[in-house]
């Protein structure tokens, strides 16, 4: 086994609140370089208001406290120039929706020859050279014809992949990817997937997948970690993860998907609906949802305490380890060890 990596990110005890409700009740992650880390949680549990906040772009109401360290560089509360530094620049970020970062009124290749100026000092044939590599690496054919083409001359598919083309403008060692193929069919889902795993190996940077997808997730991500109600309740590989899932809503989230050698009704959704943050349950949030749930679930929360085979879990219940034969139907395939 080689040496672990170092971390290139590191949260510690992230908590935010608006308006005095708190919505993050302090999160625990790294992120080492070069790994895939996939977040993911019912809608509301606080996936993308880590990454706003560990970047510093959430609203000015919003209070964030607790640590945020790139590469050893502490940012929560850092100045505006330093978070500017790191963003589009080490850290970059791509969204659901393409047009919340193309601009409709400009031609694509002068959106990203701007991109490769302000993060790279790119002007030029330079830029333009390299905006039609990156066009090209992202899969974008015949890239010099269509560089002075307008946003809307693209298709979904290409349109995401022209985002990741601006993302990549920076060299960035980390790349946020929240939800960047839900609003896409499953082939092109499947072609974007295919891209940031061929992005990934090309450029050795990091990756965090932000999904409610799990079979996404397990497509491109190293590691897993599991939101519910604003916290981590379960963390691993996607191996344990899906071999093996520990708490009963990791557990939930897996019955509740479908799957193809499984017959359609053993589909079980998880009964309740997410907790309101402004009136979350005592105890363990996940509580009165929760099948296994015994009196102490709703007065003590269960801290996210690392297990003996290298996962993190927050429940005082968790699931039995399961057999070996249920083990191997549960993984997809390329994923068993
Ligand atoms: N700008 C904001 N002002 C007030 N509340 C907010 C704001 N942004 C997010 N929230 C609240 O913070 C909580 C976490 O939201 P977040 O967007 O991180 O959820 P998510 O897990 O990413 O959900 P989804 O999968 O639907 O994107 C939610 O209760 C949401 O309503």
């Amino acid at each position: 086994m080689g040496a672990a990596k170092p971390d290139l990110v590191a949260l510690r005890d992230l908590k935010v609140a608006f308006d005095g409700v708190q919505v993050l009740h302090g999160i625990d992650l790294n992120v080492a370089k070069g790994e895939a880390v996939g977040l993911v949680g019912e809608s509301g549990c606080g996936k993308s208001v880590t990454w706003l906040a560990a970047l510093g772009l959430l609203p000015g109401k919003a209070a964030v406290t607790g640590s945020v360290r790139i590469d050893g560089r502490e940012l929560c509360g850092a100045r505006r120039t330093a978070l500017e530094e790191v963003r589009g620049g080490r850290i970059a970020m791509i969204f659901q929706d393409p047009s919340s970062s193309l601009n409709p009124v400009l031609r694509i290749g002068r959106q990203i020859v701007e991109a490769l100026y302000i993060h790279r000092g790119l002007r030029g044939d330079a830029a333009r050279v390299e905006a039609l590599r990156l066009m090209d690496m992202v899969g974008i054919p015949d890239a010099a014809r269509r560089f002075d083409l307008y946003p809307h001359e693209f298709s979904g598919g290409q349109c995401q992949r022209l985002m990741i083309a601006m993302a990549l403008a920076g060299e960035p060692d980390l790349l946020i990817a929240d939800e960047p193929t839900t609003a896409l069919d499953a082939t092109i889902q499947a072609q974007i997937l295919d891209l940031l795993n061929t992005l990934r190996a090309e450029t050795g940077m990091a990756l965090v997948f932000i999904s409610h997808d799990l079979g996404a997730v397990s497509q491109v991500c190293d590691r897993v970690c599991v939101m519910y109600a604003g916290r981590i309740v379960e963390e691993g590989s996607v191996a344990q993860l899906f071999s093996e899932p520990r708490h009963p809503y990791t557990r939930g989230l897996f019955d509740a998907i479908p799957r193809i050698d499984g017959p359609r009704d053993r589909l079980i959704p998880i009964p309740g609906t997410v907790p309101n943050p402004k009136h979350l349950p005592a105890g363990c949030s996940f509580s009165p949802r929760c099948p296994r749930a015994v009196d102490a679930c709703g007065s003590d929360y269960p801290h996210l305490e690392p297990q003996g085979d290298g996962r993190r879990l927050a429940c005082m219940r968790p699931v039995p380890a399961v057999t070996r034969g249920d083990a191997e139907r549960r993984v997809p395939e390329g994923l068993m060890s």
